[in-house]
């Protein structure tokens, strides 16, 4: 079989699958379930498969990316697989000197501060992830309806990494950078951004059936500096992979404030934290797009009755939306007991069968 027609079989495989159809507010079967951070430290065969190989090594292996990003679909029983990769890959692929410390996050070497630094932050394109695309070519001919999600870090997230040289939490370098020098913030936003439309797009040619821009940190903004400083960038993302007709989901945390905004920057699909229950979510984000969310993730540690109740809750406040992707409000904790997701995705599924 040619390339092509290889992705186009993978891509038509998964276009009915339930997770597909919600995106698309199409009816659905059950309500589809995936987590954030699915994949990683809460398997312990993930654990086992990492032993001795650092986390962007292992990125950069096709078998490993493969094997890890099916664990959990076949554990769970979830109805989409996320790739295993990491936000800060396409920028190690492009030169950028920066490590994942475990524990920690992703350091990078030399800030990203001035004009003079922007020159070390150059366009992507395939031939510098190819590893990507071969995982992905693996992944589809493995996964058959099961419908693979590709990623990418949004460009403000990125900036916070790159500027902060690391992890933050009150985010002071970067905004320093936003209010004192638009004209610089607005260039490092726009290169960030072609960055990441271009590390989608490989993504998607490769196979993958939907994406999620993370823009994990965006939730340190007040709505109108986003709208001023941030949703321009974000939005051109989702303009330049618009044309590709795959569901585009836009998620980040503490965002109540932004979420009709995430919206407007072009999401098909809008990721809720657990802060906001889902129909006030809906009424924030306005018609016309699907919503993903939102059980806290320590509720996991709970125990299943308290699990249940929990879920049920989000269900409830999500019954009237136009199309509902089930999913924490952030990533999986890594000491989450994995058969606590596993009885999680069942429940969903068991109480929304149609
Ligand atoms: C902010 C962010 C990062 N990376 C990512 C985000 C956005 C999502 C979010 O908001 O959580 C995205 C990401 N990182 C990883 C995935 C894999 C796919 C999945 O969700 O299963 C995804 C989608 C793997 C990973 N990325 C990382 C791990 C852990 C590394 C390991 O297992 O050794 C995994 C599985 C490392 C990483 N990379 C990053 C952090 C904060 C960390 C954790 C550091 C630590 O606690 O050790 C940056």
């Amino acid at each position: 079989m040619s390339e092509r027609s290889q992705l186009q079989t993978g891509r038509t495989a998964a276009h009915d699958s339930a997770f597909l159809r919600a995106c698309r507010r199409e009816p659905v079967p059950h309500t589809p379930v995936w987590f954030m951070r699915q994949a990683g430290r809460s398997l312990p065969e993930y654990r086992k498969v990492r032993e001795g190989t650092a986390m962007l090594e292992s990125c950069m292996r096709p078998d490993l990316v493969t094997e890890i990003t099916l664990q959990p679909v076949r554990r769970h029983n979830v109805d989409a697989a996320i790739f295993f990769s990491d936000i800060v890959v396409p920028l190690k692929a492009i030169g950028i000197d920066l490590d994942i410390k475990p524990g920690v996050g992703p350091v990078v070497a030399q800030p990203i501060r001035s004009r003079a630094d922007l020159d070390r932050l150059r366009p992507l394109d395939a031939d510098d992830v190819p590893y990507v695309t071969e995982a992905i070519g693996m992944l589809t001919a493995e996964l058959g309806t099961t419908p693979l999600i590709g990623f990418a870090g949004a460009p403000f997230t990125l900036a916070s990494y790159l500027v902060e040289g690391g992890p933050s939490r009150n985010h002071e370098h970067t905004k320093a950078l936003m209010y004192g020098d638009p004209e610089l913030w607005a260039d490092l936003l726009d290169r960030l951004a072609d960055i990441t439309a271009a590390f989608l797009k490989v993504q998607i040619e490769a196979g993958a059936s939907a994406v999620q821009l993370f823009d994990s940190w965006v939730g340190a903004l007040a709505p109108a500096d986003y709208r001023r400083s941030v949703m321009p960038a974000s939005a051109k993302v989702f303009d330049a992979v618009a044309g590709y007709g795959v569901p585009r989901i836009h998620f980040g945390v503490g965002t109540g404030e932004l979420l009709g905004l995430m919206g407007e920057a072009g999401a098909d699909v809008v990721g809720v934290d657990w802060r906001i229950p889902m129909d006030e979510a809906a009424r924030r984000v306005g018609p016309g797009k699907a919503l993903q969310g939102n059980l806290d993730p320590a509720v996991l540690f709970a125990g299943h009755e308290a699990v249940e109740t929990k879920a049920r809750e989000v269900l409830d406040a999500a019954e009237k939306l136009e199309g509902h992707v089930f999913n924490l409000g952030h990533g999986v904790l890594p000491t989450t007991d994995p058969d606590a997701l596993t009885r999680l995705v069942a429940y969903v599924h068991e109480q929304t069968a149609r």
